[in-house]
C-alpha cells in the first residue's frame, strides 16, 4: 500500500476524535519494512499492505445518496448547486426526479392541461432505481433529459451520469417510494413557505418552461397545490433535515456540507482498507483529544491522557484478535460459554514510533514480550528515502500486534 495515501486517508478522516488500528494475523517473524509506518496499532505481516492494496485497488466505495424534497419551486435545485458548490474537492452528481417523467400518450398530450405532473404515477419509478442502482454500484448512467415546453423527453440526447462519491437526487417526491427512501443516506426537506414558491413558480414557468400566468394558476390549484399536500408535505416526516428558507439558509447548508464530509471520511477509510477499524468517537475521546492538544496542558496531564488514548486503542486492537472457544463453571456451578485469548501474542513496538504504547500493552496483556523495531531513514528532503528495517534482539512465534 502506499504508505503516504494511508497516511493522507487517515489524516483527512481524522478530525479531533480520530483513532485507527489496522490487523491482519501472521504467524511469522516480521520481514517488511514496507508497511511499517501508518496507524496506531496492527499485526505485523508481509502480507497486510498487499492485501490492504489490492482491496484499495479492488474496492467499489459505496457513495453517498442524498435525497431532497420539498414543494414545487421550494428552491431543492438552489440548496443542491449550494451543496455541490461547497463540497468541490469531491465528487458529486445530481439526478433530477424530473428526467424521469413518463412520457405522454397522444391523448394525453393532446388533453396536457388535464394531466396531473404532481401524482406519483407521473415518474417512472421503476426507471429511476434502475439508475439509481447502477450508480451505487460504480457505474455510470445514460440519464433522460426532460422538455418542460413540450412535456416530453428529448427522445436523442442523453446526460451521462458518472459514478461519484456523493449522488444527490432532488424532487418533489423522491421521497415518496419506500425503495427510493432506502437508498438515501441522508434525506433533506426544503421548506419554503407557499406563497413564496407560488410566486417563485409563475416567474419560473413564465420566463424559462413556456408557460403564461392564467395556465400556471389554473396548474397550481387543479394539481400542484392538492398534490402537495397529499404526498409532498405527508413525506416531509422522512426528512432527516428540514431547512427552512432554502437557499437562504447559509448555516444550515453549511452543516449539512460538514456532515457530509465527516461521513465521507470515515466511510473511504473503512472501505479503501478492508483491515482499518475506526474507534467509534465518544465525547469522553473527543474530550482527551481536546485537552492533549491544548497548548497550556501540563506535562502530567499531557500524559496522563494520552496514556488513556492509547490504552483505548490497544484494547480495541486486542478485540480484533484471534480467539477460541471455551467454557468456565462458575462458583455457583454453571456453565459460561466464554472465549479464550490467543495464545501466543507478542508486541513489537518501532522505535521512536511506538515505544509509548508499550506500557499500555503490558498493562493488558499480562507478561507480554515486547520487541522493538528499529527502522533507519537514509536519504535527504527531495532525494529518496530508503528504509533499512533492524529487529532488536527477539525471538518469537505467534500473533503480532505492532505499535506505532
Ligand atoms: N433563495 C431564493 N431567493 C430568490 N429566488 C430563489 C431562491 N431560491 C430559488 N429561487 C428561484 O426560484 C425558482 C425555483 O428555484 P429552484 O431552486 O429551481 O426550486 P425547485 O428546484 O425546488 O423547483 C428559480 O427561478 C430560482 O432562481
Ligand atoms: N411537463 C411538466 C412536468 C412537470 N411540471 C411541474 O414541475 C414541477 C416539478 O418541478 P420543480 O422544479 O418545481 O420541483 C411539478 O410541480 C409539476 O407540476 C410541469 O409543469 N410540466
Amino acid at each position: 500500500m502506499p504508505e503516504k495515501s494511508m497516511d493522507n486517508a487517515m489524516e483527512a478522516a481524522s478530525g479531533a476524535h480520530f483513532s485507527g488500528l489496522r490487523l491482519s494475523s501472521s504467524s511469522s517473524a516480521p520481514s517488511s519494512p514496507s508497511s511499517a509506518k501508518a496507524s496506531s496499532v496492527r499485526s505485523f505481516s508481509p502480507s497486510a499492505a498487499a492485501s490492504a492494496a489490492s482491496a484499495a485497488a479492488g474496492a467499489h466505495r459505496q457513495p453517498f445518496v442524498i435525497g431532497v424534497s420539498g414543494g414545487t419551486a421550494s428552491g431543492k435545485t438552489t440548496v443542491c448547486d449550494m451543496i455541490i458548490q461547497q463540497l468541490h474537492d469531491h465528487r458529486v452528481v445530481l439526478v433530477n426526479q424530473d428526467s424521469f417523467y413518463r412520457g405522454l400518450t397522444a391523448e394525453e398530450s393532446e388533453r396536457v392541461q388535464d394531466y396531473n405532473f404532481d401524482h406519483p404515477d407521473a415518474f417512472d419509478t421503476e426507471q429511476l432505481l434502475e439508475c439509481m442502482g447502477k450508480l451505487k454500484d460504480g457505474q455510470s448512467v445514460n440519464v433522460p433529459i426532460y422538455d418542460f415546453k413540450n412535456h416530453r423527453r428529448c427522445s436523442e440526447s442523453f446526460r451521462k451520469v458518472n459514478a461519484s462519491d456523493v449522488i444527490i437526487l432532488e424532487g418533489i417526491l423522491v421521497f415518496h417510494d419506500q425503495r427510493v427512501r432506502d437508498l438515501m443516506d441522508m434525506k433533506i426537506f426544503v421548506d419554503t413557505d407557499a406563497d413564496i414558491r407560488l410566486a417563485r413558480r409563475i416567474r419560473r414557468d413564465t420566463v424559462e418552461r413556456g408557460r403564461d400566468v392564467n395556465s400556471v394558476l389554473e396548474q397550481y390549484g387543479r394539481f400542484v397545490k392538492p398534490a402537495f399536500d397529499d404526498f409532498v408535505l405527508p413525506s416531509k416526516k422522512y426528512a432527516d433535515v428540514i431547512i427552512p428558507r432554502g437557499g437562504d439558509n447559509h448555516v444550515a447548508i453549511d452543516l449539512i456540507v460538514q456532515h457530509i464530509r465527516t461521513k465521507l471520511g470515515q466511510h473511504d477509510l473503512c472501505k479503501i482498507y478492508s483491515t482499518v477499524f475506526v474507534i467509534q468517537s465518544t465525547f469522553q475521546i473527543r474530550g482527551m483529544h481536546t485537552l492533549i492538544r491544548d497548548r497550556d496542558i501540563t506535562t502530567p496531564d499531557f500524559v496522563f491522557y494520552s496514556d488513556r488514548l492509547i490504552r483505548l486503542v490497544v484494547e480495541h486492537g486486542l478485540g480484533h484478535l484471534p480467539f477460541t472457544e471455551k467454557q468456565v463453571v462458575t462458583p455457583t456451578g454453571s456453565v459460561y460459554m466464554g472465549v479464550d485469548f490467543c495464545k501466543k501474542l507478542c508486541g513489537v513496538s518501532i522505535v521512536r514510533s511506538g515505544e509509548s504504547m508499550e506500557n499500555a500493552l503490558r498493562a493488558c496483556c499480562k507478561g507480554i514480550k515486547i520487541g522493538k523495531i528499529l527502522i533507519h531513514r537514509d536519504g535527504d528532503k527531495g532525494k529518496q528515502v530508503t528504509r533499512r528495517i533492524k529487529l532488536l534482539s527477539f525471538s518469537c512465534r505467534g500473533e503480532f500486534l505492532s505499535l506505532e
